[in-house]
């Protein structure tokens, strides 16, 4: 019972008491009767005020220990997430936190397949996006692969997981850094949406500094974690520019942690992004750090030409139809010709800051990151020592293509926005693959060498 309602209770049985024995004194006299009354009237007095002052001092001391144990428990929780944050393990939000940082989930900053991402702010001032995961066939496992994969590592060109929030009644969130110059498909293809808000020309020396970035992201994943993490979907839309344009590497949707020793490739499910998933997936062959190496190539290509690798361009024959155009293919063609610079982005080269070596060395890595034989791939460690120039690049070898080439034979739309994500099991193989069958079997013999 709480102490006000104690002394209450006690004062009016007191009066009370007092009120009998002066009534008893006045009716009985000093008979007896009056003397028993009186008697009985002053131990219940006593017991009562026994009882108050035994209940006052057991509340004290029960509200000394609560505010003791609060203020420690608030010092437990300060310390504990100081710690969280200079060991930079990923924070448990709550969802009204974000709902009261993102203002409602008001200012929508991306969209991706399977989430929406928001800007927000922090009680601290730390600027964030909210990731929230939108595909619910997906999200659990996504979200758990997102937070394993990226909740161990530290580099300066991966994005950072400030933390997430996975309430049962609400949709799962991931808090990142916010990275304010967007994704780097904004910064090499040419505007299609004019009222995008971020975006332009990227010059050639930021791009190439870029193609080092990730490189450099990729490879600490494949070789300096504790186990071999594979990004699985570099494009990019994935890749994020910082004030200053160094790139991060984000998106950590499909990652998958393998041992160290597992150099050997692991089989999956095949869920990236079409235009940049290796041959050997697509075949089903099995993934490894290559299949990475080979999308990281596609990205470099794009990030030479400003272009998609897959577009659909005018057919020359026929006016009215479009065609389907493979870059890489042409790439291929240019570097046995040796007119690279043809293949540069049309408006770097009307800036004329092209440095015509570093366009050769890029090519060349790229070429050679896209071979179909994955053993021919390098490594991305020997990527950022080719780019850097710590390593020669010897002349990629001719590349048929086989595989890839029938990526380009589906009508859908080739925005890699609107490209849909593979998603199917090994043994449910579609349409365009059974249309494909002669050459999956011409693809795999070139694959596997023989
Ligand atoms: N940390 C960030 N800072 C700023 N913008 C971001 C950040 N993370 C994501 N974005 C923006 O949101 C977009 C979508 O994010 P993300 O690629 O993570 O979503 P997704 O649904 O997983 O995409 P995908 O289609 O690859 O599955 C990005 O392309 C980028 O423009």
């Amino acid at each position: 019972m709480d102490e006000r309602r104690v002394n209450i209770i006690a004062a009016i049985s007191v009066i009370t008491l007092i009120t009998v024995i002066i009534v008893a004194r006045v009716t009985l006299k000093l008979s007896k009767a009056f003397f028993l009354i009186f008697g009985a009237g002053v131990a219940v007095i006593f017991a009562v005020f026994g009882y108050v002052f035994v209940s006052i001092s057991y509340n004290r001391r029960r509200r000394l220990f609560e505010s003791q144990m609060k203020s420690e428990g608030q010092e437990l929780r300060i310390e504990y997430s100081f710690l969280r944050k200079v060991a930079g393990v990923p924070i448990k939000f709550r969802y009204k936190e974000l709902e009261e940082a993102t203002d409602g989930f008001q200012a929508q900053i991306g969209k991706g397949a399977s989430a929406s991402v928001f800007k927000g702010i922090l009680n601290d001032g730390t600027s964030v996006a909210v990731k929230r995961i939108d595909a619910e066939e997906r999200g659990e496992k996504e979200f758990r692969s997102e937070v394993a994969a990226i909740a161990s590592v530290h580099h300066v060109n991966l994005v950072r997981l400030l933390g997430y929030c996975n309430a049962p009644t609400a949709p799962r969130y991931l808090v990142y850094e916010y990275v304010s110059n967007g994704s780097l498909d904004c910064w090499i293809f040419p505007k299609r949406v004019p009222q995008r808000r971020r975006g332009g020309c990227l010059s050639w020396n930021l791009r190439y500094k870029v193609a080092i970035d990730v490189a450099k992201g990729l490879a600490y994943l494949h070789h300096d974690c504790r186990s071999r993490i594979l990004h699985l979907d570099v494009k990019p839309e994935n890749i994020l520019l910082d004030e200053n344009f160094r790139a991060l590497v984000s998106d950590f949707g499909l990652a998958k942690l393998i041992g160290k020793d597992e150099s050997q490739k692991v089989v999956s499910a095949i869920r990236g992004t079409r235009g940049y998933l290796a041959p050997e997936w697509l075949l089903e062959q099995g993934i490894s750090d290559k299949t990475d190496i080979y999308s990281y190539g596609m990205v470099l290509l794009e990030i030479v030409g400003g272009r998609k690798n897959v577009c659909s361009v005018e057919d020359e024959r026929a006016k009215s139809k479009r065609k389907w155009q493979y870059f890489p293919k042409i790439v291929n063609e240019k570097v046995r010709e040796g007119k690279l610079m043809e293949i540069v982005d049309h408006r770097l080269l009307e800036s004329g800051s092209v440095d015509e070596r570093q366009v050769r060395t890029m090519v060349y890595v790229a070429m050679w990151c896209v071979q179909e034989k994955p053993r021919l791939r390098p490594s991305m460690a020997q990527v950022v020592d080719m780019l850097e120039g710590r390593m020669r690049v010897e002349m990629p070898p001719d590349t048929r293509m086989a595989v890839v080439d029938f990526l380009s034979v589906d009508e859908s739309e080739t925005d890699s926005n609107s490209m849909p994500k593979f998603d199917f099991m090994s043994n449910q193989r579609t349409q365009s693959n059974v249309e494909c069958s002669s050459t999956y079997s011409f693809a795999t013999t070139v694959l596997s060498g023989r």
